[in-house]
Parts: structure tokens; sequence; C-alpha cells
């Protein structure tokens, strides 16, 4: 079941286009300024071009979509912060007070949360996304972190999510997440996926100190042993299941439906990229879709970054998640944008082109 919602997945998501991105080339190089001389902004306009097509003219809606869940693998002591802040974070989102409130605000991005996981109730009032699956993922230091049917479900509360983003006409949009625990899933996705050793790509998180960093590394490793050792190459699918989370499963499935309707997704710090390299292995044309926001101070990002080819925009040394970097990125890449839609041309403003 879950295989063939993948395979469905992988078959429906197209490459973005690379004449519509030859076009917008060509159309950069008529606008006035020194060839080339955007930089990076003008390889950023032509993907968002490629990607939205004949909609490239939309105006450009902005929305962060921040999935929430907690982690079994809390149990092992891995994280510096008690799993509760969890859910006292989605009340913060809730009540406007998160980092993530004040730039969704500041950059008029629309904002969402979802429970896809949270190890405790919500009121049915309160104004978020009720989409629990469980409370909490399982320990994977013990079991799968998602049972077959929990990790379709999760996946497909980010498919859904995508699908409204879409239907609500947003077109730049970021996955977040909130869920204490949830780099010591990051880093052990990151090692099955790349082979890297666990120690490269495992960070302090909220900020543990080194013996319980050695700690965190030695639960991934055991973790890792325990499901895959003495297997074969695991599938991207097997590995969220057994070492990922809600949360990151449903930013997975995001990533996918978003390409799938031609929306430009900017991906956030480690937790959310580690998502996303599930998505591209599961389905490679949803690279094109991805503009990495930001590099994030955790070891097993740059890795992540360097695994998917991308370049990050902003590289500020955060470690925040909620989807921060990704929106704060945002304006550069809707500068990029409005630069591609509303410079002058040469011919239009009379300017002389360079004398070759
Ligand atoms: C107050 C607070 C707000 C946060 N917002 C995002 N995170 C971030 O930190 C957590 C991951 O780090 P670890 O794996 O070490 O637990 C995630 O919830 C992530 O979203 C937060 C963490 C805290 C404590
Ligand atoms: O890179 C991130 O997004 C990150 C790093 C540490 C803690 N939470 C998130």
């Amino acid at each position: 079941m879950i295989h063939a919602v993948a395979a469905n997945l992988r078959t429906d998501i197209a490459p973005p286009s690379e004449p519509w991105r030859v076009k917008a080339r060509a159309h950069l190089d008529t606008l006035t300024k020194p060839l080339g001389s955007l930089g990076r902004l003008e390889d950023i306009a032509a993907q968002f071009i490629a990607i939205r097509q004949a909609r490239f003219a939309d105006p450009v809606s902005k929305a962060v979509y921040v999935f929430a869940a907690d982690h079994g693998v809390t149990a092992e002591k891995v994280s510096a912060y008690p799993s509760e802040v969890t859910r006292q974070m989605v009340l913060n989102f809730l009540a406007g007070g998160a980092a993530i409130n004040v730039l969704s605000r500041l950059h008029n991005v629309a904002l969402q949360v979802i429970d896809v996981g949270v190890d405790g109730d919500f009121d049915p009032a309160t104004p978020l996304v009720h989409a629990k699956v469980r409370r909490g993922s399982r320990n994977m230091h013990a079991e799968p972190a998602m049972a077959h049917d929990e990790l379709l479900e999760a996946l497909t509360v980010g498919i859904r999510m995508a699908e409204e983003a879409a239907a609500s006409g947003h077109n730049l949009v970021a996955p977040g997440e909130m869920g204490i625990g949830n780099t010591t899933a990051a880093s052990a996705i990151t090692a099955a996926l790349t082979g890297r050793p666990v120690p490269e790509v495992t960070g302090l998180g909220t900020g543990i100190d080194i013996p319980a960093r050695e700690h965190k590394i030695r639960i991934i490793e055991e973790s890792l042993a325990l499901h895959f050792k003495g297997r074969e190459a695991a599938s991207p699918l097997e590995i969220l299941g057994h070492v990922g989370g809600l949360e990151i499963a449903a930013i997975t499935g995001f990533i996918l439906a978003a390409a799938r309707t031609h929306l430009a997704v900017v991906c956030d710090g480690f937790i959310a990229t580690a998502a996303a390299a599930i998505a591209v292995s599961i389905a490679p044309a949803a690279a094109g879709y991805l503009i990495a926001g930001h590099q994030s101070r955790e070891p097993g990002h740059a890795i992540l970054l360097a695994h998917l080819n991308l370049q990050p925009i902003l590289q500020l040394d955060m470690r925040l998640g909620e989807g921060t970097g990704a929106v704060l990125a945002m304006p550069v890449i809707e500068s990029a944008i409005a630069l591609y839609r509303d410079m002058a041309t040469f011919t239009s403003a009379g300017v002389s082109e360079a004398a070759q």
C-alpha cells in the first residue's frame, strides 16, 4: 500500500521544465544590468519560472506549514529539553509568540500548525490542523519508530497539506517542524541515506553537552544496527519508518505532493532537509522543486545539502527549525522573482547593450 503511494508520487512528479528555464534565462539577459550580474538570484528566478511555467506570473503567495510530533527516542535522553516542550511550543505558535510567528508576520507568510503526533491532547477548538496519528513515534532504539499504517497516515497528512496549499493559491511554501528529539531522527536518517559515520552527522541539537552528544551518537548507532545491520541497503521508506518520525514523514509527503503540484519548496534546517532527502530518494524529480533557505549549525545539514546538491541562500549559524530559516530566505526568493518580472529591458529603457 505504502509502496504504491510512493510509486504513484514518483511517476506523477515531472521535473521543472527545461524549456521554461531556458526562456527565463533568455529574458534575464535582456534586462538592464550587466549579463549575469544578479548572480544566484538569476538561478533562483529561472528555477521558479521552470517550476511554475505558464503560472509564473501569479502573485507570489507564501506559506509555512509547521508539523509537530513527539519522538519515543527521547526516553533515551537525547535532547536538552523535555518532550513536553513540543506541546508547549505548539501552544506558543498558536498564541503568536514563537520565532516562526514573528518572522512569518514580518514577511507576510501564512502560517499553519499541524499536530501530526504530539504526545498530549489539544482542545478540539484549538485552531490547528488536528491530524494526530499517534501520541509520538515509538522509540527507535527498541522498535521501528512507526508501524506501516502510521507511516502511511503521516505521509498522507503532509500530502493533504500540500494539496491544500496549492488549492489556496500558495506557490512558495516551506515545511517546518517542532518535535523534541527530532535531530536524533534526522541524524539517523542522514547516516542511513548517505552512509556517513554517525559522529559526522550528529550535533548538539537544542544544546546538549559533549558527553550527552557521545551518548546520542551511541543511541543512533545502536538504533541503526538494530534495524539495518547485516541487511542489504534499506529503501528510503524503510529508513523513514524505522528511524524517522511522524512530522518528518509528513514533511516528506508534503514535499512530494508540493512537487507534483508545481510549488516551489523552501528547505529549512537539518530536520526538514532530512525529509527532503528521503523525498528525493523516493522521487528524484522532486529535487528540482527545492530551494535551500539556509544552512544550519547542525553538522549533518551541510552533508545533506551537498548530498542534494543544494546551495543555501543564508548561513546565519541558526539551529532552530520551525521553518525559520526557510521563511527568512523567502524575501530573497521573492526579490529574485520581482527583479525578473519588473525590471526594464535594454530595448524598453533605451539602454545600450554590451559592446561586443
Ligand atoms: C523552546 C524550543 C523551541 C524550539 N523550536 C524549535 N526547536 C527545535 O529543537 C528540537 C530539536 O532538537 P533536539 O533534537 O535536541 O530535541 C525540535 O523541536 C526543533 O524544532 C525548539 C526547541 C526548543 C527547546
Ligand atoms: O537545523 C535545524 O533545523 C535544527 C537544529 C537544531 C534544533 N532544531 C532544528
